[in-house]
């Protein structure tokens, strides 16, 4: 297994061209938060944003949009219930989040669908939370699209089938064939496996083991794979890198890192490491 280097990091968070514009730094739809975990999309949808993701658009229940804009003005809403909408945003995004706290209603299998009958070739798809237990217990064909999945241990056994005590990196990387995907395999020590190789995170601590931290997670590798388009693997592993890094530096002085902190930490520390070769 390759460890994920701060190098690569810094390589892929370039300094920003001067002639640019939103639209240069991608467009991104996050698509979850039912009534019950509206704080999961919030974090989802601002980690993606304080990634500099030029563009966020967020498919939830209409119960979360005063707080989500309260907290963060930056994003844009859909009604979870217009499926017409979504596919209209669909058609103008870069990449799609879709999971953290969607819940498996028979409301969100249908956006799961939904998102999978219209996503294209191109684009890049994170499923993760409950989008992913949704796929576990319904039998669902997988979209042709850039696949990115970001299963905890638990969420992986029901994924894959094995169980946590054998999750071994020969066992994973045999489902990772199988599902043609991107597998960001959650846990003390994250593994991310790829077609290429299987690459281990040597970041974070216990201080991370809080509700959220994937939610936030999601977001920063949507965030990364819309804006770092061209190097996408790259992407993902500095997202996780990142996410990590900047738990583990709160970790000093906190016994907790809670996963808002660490959104606002986010442009900051990417501005440290955009300029870390000049
Ligand atoms: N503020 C919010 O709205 C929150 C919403 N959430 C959403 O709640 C839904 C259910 O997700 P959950 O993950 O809570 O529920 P799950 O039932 O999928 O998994 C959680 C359980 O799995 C077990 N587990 C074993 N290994 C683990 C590992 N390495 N990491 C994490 N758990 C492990 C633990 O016992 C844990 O209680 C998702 O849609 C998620 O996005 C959660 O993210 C919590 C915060
Ligand atoms: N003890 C730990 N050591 C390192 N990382 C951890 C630890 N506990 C949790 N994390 C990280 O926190 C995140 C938790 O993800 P997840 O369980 O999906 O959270 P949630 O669904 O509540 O948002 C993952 O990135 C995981 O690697
Ligand atoms: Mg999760």
């Amino acid at each position: 297994m390759q460890k994920i280097t701060q190098a690569l990091v810094e390589q892929t968070i370039k300094k920003r061209a001067v002639h640019t514009h939103k639209g240069s730094f991608g467009k991104l739809l996050v698509v979850g938060g039912n009534a019950q975990f509206g704080g999961a999309i919030i974090l989802t949808s601002s980690a993606a944003i304080y990634s500099g993701c030029g563009l966020v658009t967020t498919a939830t229940d209409p119960s979360n949009f005063a707080s989500l804009h309260a907290r963060l003005p930056e994003t844009m809403v859909i009604d979870i219930h217009q499926q017409t909408a979504i596919t209209e945003m669909l058609k103008k995004v870069t990449g799609v989040v879709i999971g953290p706290g969607l819940g498996e209603t028979t409301l969100a299998l249908q956006t799961l669908q939904t998102v999978f009958q219209s996503i294209e070739a191109s684009q890049f798809l994170i499923i993760d939370g409950s989008a992913i237990d949704l796929i576990a217990t319904h039998t669902l064909d997988l979209p042709k699209a850039h696949l990115i999945f970001t299963p905890h241990e638990m969420e992986w056994q029901r994924l894959s089938g094995i169980p946590i005590a054998s999750q071994t990196e020969s066992r994973n990387k045999q489902v990772q064939k199988q599902l043609q995907a991107t597998i960001v395999l959650k846990k003390h020590h994250t593994e991310i496996y790829t077609d290429a190789a299987t690459y281990q995170l040597t970041l974070g601590g216990p201080a991370m083991a809080t509700g959220g931290m994937g939610d936030t997670l999601a977001g920063m590798i949507g965030g990364f794979v819309t804006q770092f388009s061209n190097t996408p693997l790259n992407a993902i592993l500095s997202a996780t890198y990142l996410h990590s890094f900047i738990a583990d530096e709160l970790g000093q002085s906190q016994y907790v890192t809670l996963p808002h902190q660490i959104i606002k930490r986010i442009p900051q520390v990417m501005w440290q490491f955009s300029n870390a070769n000049h």
